[in-house]
């Protein structure tokens, strides 16, 4: 079976990777218009850092996984299609600041259907609005040569850093399609694929509009439970109580579980705003404006998290930052991945430069070049991004600093000398934990002064 997924990017990669390892039947090509992430993917030098990843592109590439610039051949050649693009939210026009962009999904469906020469079963592996599937079917056919596609929809649940791990091992594999018999042949074809290695149970098949919104909603489902406890971390900060506690005594009951109830400095990612923000447009769209409101407080609370974080540094630090250094330990959205998109250091780090703070930047996954292009995207003037230094160095970035502020749960911080970083620091010194990963009461005896999140 011939496979081609257009899009090299954080899903596309990976997740054709693992077909290509697990489906050994399948000829995976996946492809980009992107010539450098396409050269990476061929190179030592993966354009992805998940754990894990590596190994399998090792073993696969240029045995049944290839990487292409070539997108009308691999489109050609293809019985599957798997259609994997960047959906942002729209910057401009008509829904702006919340509907998902398109643009690129309509120009591979435009793609697909002109230089098909044959019948393509069309996989939407984006994350899209509801009825998406409607849009790209009437594109399709209305540009086809005679040929018939049938379109699925097989959202990604992979979360970055456990993409690998979520890819062998995934709690289900949602498949979407039409009830027709060729829509139902299509999915079958699908699940064969998958039921190389997914057990039969976990591969949930449904009607398209149905895995459409599921993906949305599930992404809304854990955004919410993350915005929920960190506003109750801020109960914690007044009350006494330890949010840590409160998280996993709640957490016992099994009817709510135990995971994604860790407070933090706020949640970030490429996905979980964008696609609450979808899903408000969405809801506006239908009249639903009581449902639109309830959604998109979880990206006003998240938000609101990150600017307390901030407030409180300052505050605590006697009403100024002006001119004090403030080493920032991580960058990325989350440990184990050197993705920064929507990351809540990006907001932190914007807030820190305003206040006039020299700002000293470690991460050890993230470049100097993708810190400086997230902050100038966020609109930080070239005057403020003078005062930003970002390092290979911690020791160097905590070096004379008045505070450091964790803002990435990356295990190395753990481990760092604290005794050689208080001595190197301005007294007080101050540590912001927004993680809660740092062993407070060590810390403390060494002579920091410690705030964490929800932390009495
Ligand atoms: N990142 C995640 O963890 C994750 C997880 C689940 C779902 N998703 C969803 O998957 C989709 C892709 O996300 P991503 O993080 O992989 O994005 P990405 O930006 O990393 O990759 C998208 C790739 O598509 C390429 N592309 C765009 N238009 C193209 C075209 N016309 N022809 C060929 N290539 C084209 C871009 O050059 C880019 O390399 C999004 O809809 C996202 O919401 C992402
Ligand atoms: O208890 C928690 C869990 C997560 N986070 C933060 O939430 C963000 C998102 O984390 P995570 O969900 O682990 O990573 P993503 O790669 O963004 O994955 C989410 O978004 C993907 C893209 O849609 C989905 O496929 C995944 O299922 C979904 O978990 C990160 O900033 C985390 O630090 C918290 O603050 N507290």
């Amino acid at each position: 079976m011939n496979i081609c997924c257009i899009g090299a990017g954080y899903v596309g990669g990976p997740t054709m990777a693992m077909i290509a390892k697990k489906a050994t039947f399948c000829k995976v090509t996946v492809v980009d218009i992107n010539q450098a992430r396409i050269d990476a993917w061929n190179s030592a030098e993966l354009p992805v850092y998940e754990p894990g990843l590596e190994e399998v592109v090792r073993e696969c590439r240029g045995k049944n996984l290839f990487f292409s610039t070539d997108v009308d051949q691999a489109i050609r050649d293809a019985d599957i299609i798997f259609v994997s693009v960047n959906t942002p939210t729209k910057t401009y026009g008509v829904g702006a600041g919340r509907a998902a962009d398109l643009r690129y999904l309509e120009l591979c469906a435009r793609r697909i259907a002109e230089v098909a020469q044959g019948d393509k079963i069309i996989v939407e592996k984006s994350t899209l609005p509801v009825r998406t599937a409607e849009s790209l079917k009437r594109v399709l056919h209305s540009n086809s040569n005679g040929y018939r596609f049938e379109v699925l929809s097989n959202p990604e649940f992979l979360a970055e850093g456990t993409a690998i791990s979520d890819l062998e091992a995934p709690d289900r594999v949602l498949i979407g399609g039409d009830d027709t018999p060729s829509g139902q042949a299509a999915v079958e074809t699908l699940v064969k694929v998958y039921n190389a290695w997914v057990p039969r149970e976990r591969i949930l098949t449904t009607n398209l509009w149905s895995s459409e919104l599921t993906k949305l909603v599930s992404n809304a489902l854990l955004a919410q439970r993350i915005s929920s406890v960190n506003s109750i971390s801020a109960l914690c900060e007044a009350t006494g109580a330890d949010i840590d506690e409160v998280a996993f005594a709640a957490g016992k009951d099994t009817r709510i579980g135990p995971k994604f109830l860790k407070a933090s400095v706020g949640f970030g990612g490429s996905c979980f705003q964008k696609d609450i923000l979808n899903l408000v447009y969405l809801c506006e769209y239908y009249g639903l404006k009581e449902v639109a409101e309830y959604w998109e407080s979880v990206v006003k609370i998240n938000d609101w998290q990150k600017d307390r974080f901030v407030r409180s540094m300052i505050r605590t630090m006697f009403n100024t930052i002006s001119g004090k250094k403030i080493a920032v330990l991580g960058f990325a959205f989350k440990k184990d991945t050197n993705d920064t998109r929507e990351s809540a250091a990006i907001r932190v780090c914007a807030s820190l430069l305003a206040e006039q703070a020299e700002v000293a930047v470690y991460d050890p996954q993230v470049t100097e070049k993708g810190i400086r292009d997230d902050l100038v995207y966020a609109g930080v003037p070239e005057s403020q991004l003078a005062r930003l230094s970002v390092v290979d160095d911690p020791y160097a970035a905590l070096d004379q600093a008045h505070a450091l502020a964790v803002l990435t749960e990356w295990d190395e911080f753990k481990s760092f000398d604290y005794d050689r970083i208080f001595t190197g620091m301005k007294k007080p010194a101050f540590a912001f934990d927004g993680r809660n990963i740092l062993d407070r009461a060590k810390l403390r005896e060494i002579g920091f002064e410690v705030h964490a999140i929800g932390k009495p």
